[in-house]
């Protein structure tokens, strides 16, 4: 496999060694049979993480865990301890990566590939196939997670309302050559009709007039409107093309688009039977399309919250003009945001896609919320095995700009070289990211205040100098201790150069984390004690081999500590107490620079 971590000068050689062909099971045992009492002379740690299954055979028998490894409750995510045992902490990927599963890797064994390759979250697009086809994706993503141990978020996507054409009958395209005639019709009829394309909106032509254009995929072909017939129009070929199933319709006057507005909800009862289906098999993420301000978002959480306390997260897919028109009340009303490129570009010029993706981008890391890139980032490697130099520097550039998460959609739903464009992400991400370590020691990256409440603002300036401490220390890694994945993301937002051991007890955190650049997120027990919290996770993740002696490690918490105030935190106590009643508050944020060599040391000087 193509290795983050390797950093060799980029060769041809990464993007052809075959991802198949680690040696997992030597990585990963070494550190699993060891019996916990053996090492270091300890008692089995009091963090608990939660609970994996029984072994499971699939295709991938080398990476199964020991039988050992299995009996011993797990909340590591099988990937980052892999990786984390390769390639120590500096190396390990930050940026996200989403996976759209589709017919070529549906099967356990290609989902188990993907998620060794690093796959972090599996999208769904609910436009496609059946929710039957679903479920089963669903329970093979989560038997992974189970009996596997890996941490693989899950997210539907809900079409929504858009237009587009019909179907014209298979897979195939069909070629609009220059000057043809085409009829463009509302009518229903079965199978194909020479020169016609079919529309799936009744109200398609409303407001349009001769002379506007037909614009097929944001340019794929393009029509000119020569006669309006009843509902239908009769359109001339202007640019040849292919007209690919389901493809996408919008219409240009005098080069500006035809606003439509529709006069309908944006989401259809098939939209609504799909989001009962995500509630249904417990999805983490509900990525909404055509969202066009603020409302569409909070309608859908609304209803979400009358289903249950702990509900899905919802993204917004930032695909229309109006969505950039209402950015930031759109971005503060959802948990996260796809810049999905592919429906943007039908919508604006394609020139205008990396300005206004570089704005969703800084835009959603000031107001703390995660981003997905999405859409052709190696669109070539649906065909071919390496990508082409425009889609790497695409990709690149994505992580530059602070991306969250990247996305493959064919490139893994029905490309060839699905696991390949995954590793491909990874190096290429994972190079920028490294760059990005030099800049850091230069500079911290101000983000501009986020919190209103003092407790807030607190919280943010916390992690803000927990990374500036961090980063001018060069510490192995921050934990954190969150409930709710609040200062986790506080942390991440600043893109330190370690990476964000998140520790929650709740399961929903920790998924919904999977989504957030350089989090790597543990299920575990947590109690009101943080010595105690601390001390046994780092038992926990010596015992695992995951931190050794001498690594260094910066400790943020907003789990409030309810015990005698600790000898650990004395040093930052004496230095804050010059600040008066906010010391209460920072007492429960506390950040302290920790060796794991003489972590048990301290923790038993303060009982
Ligand atoms: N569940 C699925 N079943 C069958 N084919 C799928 C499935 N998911 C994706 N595909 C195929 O992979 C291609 C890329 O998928 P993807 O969902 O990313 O793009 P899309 O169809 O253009 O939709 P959107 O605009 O919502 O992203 C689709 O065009 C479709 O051919
Ligand atoms: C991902 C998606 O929906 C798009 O790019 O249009």
């Amino acid at each position: 496999m193509t290795a983050v971590g390797d950093f060799i000068p980029l060769s041809r050689d990464i993007f052809t060694k075959k991802l198949n062909a680690v040696p997992l099971k030597n990585q990963f045992l070494g550190a699993s049979v060891l019996p916990l009492k053996t090492l270091h002379g300890l008692e089995k740690p009091r963090v608990r993480a939660l609970p994996v299954r029984s072994t499971m055979q699939v295709g991938l028998e080398s990476v199964g865990r020991s039988a050992e490894l299995v009996e011993e409750p797990l909340g590591v995510d099988l990937a980052s301890e892999v990786e984390l045992k390769k390639k120590r902490f500096m190396s390990l990927p930050k940026t996200k990566l989403v996976c759209t599963i589709g017919p070529a890797c549906c099967s356990l064994e290609k989902l188990e590939r993907l998620a060794l390759g690093g796959m972090n979250v599996a999208r769904l697009n609910m436009c496609h196939n059946t929710q039957e086809w679903h479920r089963d994706v669903i329970q093979s993503i989560k038997r992974l997670n189970e009996e596997k141990g890996f941490c693989i978020s899950l997210m539907i996507d809900i079409e929504g309302l858009h237009m587009h054409m019909v179907d014209h009958g298979g897979n195939s395209s069909v070629k609009a050559e220059d000057g043809s005639i085409w009829l463009f019709t509302t009518e229903k009829f079965e199978g194909s009709r020479p020169l016609t394309v079919k529309a799936n909106y009744e109200g398609f032509s409303e407001g349009i007039t001769i002379g506007d254009e037909i614009v097929i995929d944001g340019g794929m072909a393009s029509f000119e409107v020569i006669e309006k017939v009843g509902n239908d129009l009769r359109c001339r070929c202007m640019d040849p093309g292919l007209l690919l199933p389901r493809a996408k319709l919008s219409f240009w006057r005098d080069g500006k688009l035809v606003r439509r507005h529709y006069g309908l909800p944006i989401l259809s009862p098939k939209d609504w039977a799909d989001i009962e289906f995500g509630i249904c098999e417990g999805v983490d993420f509900i990525a909404l399309s055509f969202v066009r301000d603020p409302n569409d978002i909070k309608q859908l959480k609304r209803y979400l919250s009358t289903k249950s306390s702990d509900f899905p997260k919802v993204l917004a897919k930032i695909e229309r003009l109006e969505a950039l028109e209402n950015l930031k009340s759109i971005i503060e009303a959802s948990d996260g945001i796809m810049v999905a490129r592919g429906d943007l570009g039908v919508d604006i010029p394609l020139e205008q896609i990396p300005t206004v993706q570089e704005e969703i981008t800084r835009l959603c890391g000031q107001l703390n919320k995660p981003v997905i890139i999405a859409s052709q980032l190696l669109e070539s490697m649906v065909e071919y095995p390496i990508p082409t130099r425009a889609e790497v520097a695409d990709v690149s550039e994505a992580v530059r700009q602070n991306a969250d998460a990247l996305m493959l959609s064919g490139e893994s739903a029905i490309g060839l070289y699905g696991e390949k464009a995954l590793s491909v992400l990874r190096v290429a991400s994972g190079r920028m990211e490294l760059s990005g370590h030099k800049e850091n020691q230069q500079t911290l990256r101000l983000q501009s205040p986020l919190g209103l409440s003092l407790p807030d603002r607190i919280a943010e300036e916390i992690c803000n100098s927990a990374v500036e401490m961090a980063n001018k220390l060069g510490v192995d890694a921050i934990f954190v201790y969150t409930k709710h994945g609040y200062m986790a993301s506080l942390l991440s937002r600043n893109r330190p150069n370690s990476p964000i051991f998140a520790f929650t007890n709740k399961s929903s955190t920790r998924k919904a984390l999977n989504l957030h650049w350089g989090v790597i997120p543990f299920h575990v027990e947590l109690s009101d004690n943080m010595e105690e919290n601390i001390t046994d996770t780092f038992e926990f993740m010596k015992t695992r081999q995951m931190v050794k002696e001498g690594d260094v490690v910066l400790i943020v918490s907003d789990v409030n500590p309810t015990c005698s105030t600790p000898t650990v935190f004395q040093s930052i106590l004496e230095q804050s107490v010059s600040f008066g009643l906010e010391i209460q508050l920072l007492m429960n944020w506390l950040t302290l620079v920790y060796t794991t060599g003489v972590a048990q040391n301290l923790c038993n000087s303060t009982q």
